[in-house]
C-alpha cells in the first residue's frame, strides 16, 4: 500500500530535509518517504508498508541518490522482517531495483546480514527484525556523520585550490539532503562554503531528462538562501569558456577500484570541459560508494532508463498524451537513448573527497587504501 498525503500546515522541517523516516504506528511499522518526483511543486509523503512498494519508489526515483538508496534499502529489509515477509526475497528485490548505485546493495546487505546473524545467535523473528532495524538506523547515522565530514574536507580542498574565497562552483544533478542521511555530498560542500561566506555562485545544471538539478538542487539551494543560478546542461560549456567556473563538484553512484566514477549522465562531458579549462573536477562521495570489487569503469553497469523520459515531459496539470503519461516533445514512436549515468575515467578526476579525507591524484596507494576501507565498511 502506498498512501500519499500532502505535507500539511506550516513547514516545520529544519534546514535539513527529512528525506525518509521510520515510523511505528499501531497498524505496523512504515517507511515514510518525501516523494522526490513531486518536488518542487508539492511536498508529498509516500508511506511504504512493504518492500514491493519501496522497490517501485526506488525505480520511479521517488527516493533517489546513492547514499539514501542504501539507507532506504536497509530500512526496506527491516520493514519486510518486521511485517513477517520473506527477508531474503525482499533483499533481492530491493538490491536489484537500480543497478548502478552500489550503496543500495551495500545497505540491503548490511540489514540482511544483521537479520541472519541474530537468527543464527538463537534470536527469534522479533529479535532478528530488531537487528535489521538497528543496522538501518546505524547506517542512517553513519551517513549523516559522513556528510558533515565530507563537507569539511571538501571546503578545505576548495580553499586550498582556490585561494581568495568567493568560489564559483558548478554542480550536476542533485546531491543535497535529498540523497543523504545528512546534508548530502557535493551539495553539502557548497552549502558549507555558503555558510562560511565563501560561495560566490552555485551554477546548477538542470540535468535532463529528469531535471534533478532544476527541480531538486534549485529547491534545496533556495531553502538555504544560496546564490544559485540554473542553466541548461548544454550551456555549461559557455560558462567554462567565459571563465565563470572555479570548480566542479559532483556526487557519485559507484567508484570503481581504478578510480573510475559513475555518476549522473552529463558528468563525463563536464570532466572533459574542466580538464580543457584547467578547472578542478571534484567528486564527493562516502566510502560506501567505493566498490573495490568492480575493477574499472567498463565493469560498471550503467542503468538504461525508458525512452519516454527523454521524448516526453510531465506536467501533472496537463492531460497525459504520451506512452509515459507525459507530453510528447518528439514525434510519437521516437526511440531515445537514455543512460541514467556515465563514467568518468580517473585521469580526469582532480580529487575524490570522502568522509575519510581527500584522495588526489586518484591513483596509487591512496586509492588502494580507500578501496580497503570500503571493504571494511561494506562488511561491517
Ligand atoms: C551523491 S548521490 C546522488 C547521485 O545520484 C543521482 O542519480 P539519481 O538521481 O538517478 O539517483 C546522481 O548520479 C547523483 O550524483
Amino acid at each position: 500500500m502506498a498512501d500519499q498525503h500532502a505535507q500539511s500546515g506550516e513547514d516545520k522541517r529544519p534546514t535539513g530535509i527529512p528525506v525518509l523516516r521510520w515510523e511505528e504506528p499501531p497498524e505496523g511499522p512504515v517507511l515514510v518517504l518525501l516523494d522526490q518526483t513531486r518536488l518542487p511543486a508539492e511536498e508529498v509523503e509516500l508511506v511504504c508498508t512493504d518492500a514491493p512498494v519501496l522497490v517501485e519508489a526506488i525505480r520511479s526515483l521517488a527516493v533517489r541518490g546513492a547514499p539514501v538508496l542504501g539507507i532506504a534499502g536497509a530500512y526496506g529489509v527491516a520493514l519486510a522482517a518486521a511485517r513477517g515477509f520473506d527477508v531474503d526475497d525482499a533483499a533481492t528485490a530491493l538490491a536489484g531495483a537500480r543497478p548502478t548505485a552500489v550503496n543500495l546493495s551495500v545497505g540491503v546487505r548490511r540489514a540482511q546480514a544483521a537479520y541472519h546473524t541474530a537468527l543464527a545467535a538463537g534470536g527469534g523473528a522479533e529479535e532478528a527484525a530488531g537487528a535489521a532495524l538497528a543496522a538501518a538506523r546505524q547506517l542512517h547515522r553513519e551517513d549523516a556523520e559522513a556528510s558533515a565530514r565530507m563537507a569539511g574536507h571538501g571546503l578545505a580542498l576548495l580553499d586550498e585550490l582556490l585561494p581568495g574565497g568567493g568560489h564559483r562552483v558548478l554542480t550536476h544533478c542533485n546531491t543535497g539532503a535529498l540523497v543523504s542521511g545528512g546534508e548530502g555530498t557535493a551539495f553539502a560542500v557548497a552549502l558549507a562554503a555558503h555558510r562560511q561566506g565563501r560561495l560566490r555562485r552555485l551554477w546548477v545544471d538542470e540535468t535532463r531528462p529528469l531535471l534533478q538539478g532544476a527541480r531538486l538542487t534549485a529547491y534545496e539551494a533556495a531553502r538555504n538562501d544560496m546564490a544559485y543560478t540554473l542553466l541548461t546542461d548544454n550551456a555549461a560549456g559557455s560558462l567554462f569558456a567565459a571563465g565563470e567556473v572555479d570548480a566542479v563538484l559532483i556526487g557519485a553512484d559507484r567508484i570503481a577500484a581504478d578510480g573510475s566514477v559513475a555518476n549522473k549522465v552529463g558528468s563525463y562531458p563536464l570532466a572533459v570541459l574542466a580538464r580543457y579549462h584547467h578547472v578542478p573536477f571534484i567528486v564527493v562521495a562516502p566510502v560506501t560508494t567505493v566498490d573495490a570489487d568492480t575493477p574499472d569503469g567498463a565493469a560498471i553497469e550503467v542503468e538504461q532508463r525508458p525512452g519516454f523520459e527523454v521524448t516526453e515531459v510531465t506536467a501533472p496539470q496537463v492531460p497525459v498524451a504520451g506512452a509515459g503519461g507525459g507530453i510528447p516533445v518528439a514525434p510519437l514512436g521516437t526511440q531515445a537513448y537514455n543512460p541514467a549515468f556515465d563514467v568518468t575515467p580517473p585521469e580526469l578526476v582532480t580529487a575524490i573527497v570522502t568522509e575519510e579525507g581527500v584522495v588526489s591524484p586518484v591513483t596509487g596507494e591512496a586509492l588502494a587504501e580507500l578501496c580497503a576501507r570500503s571493504r571494511q565498511v561494506t562488511i561491517s
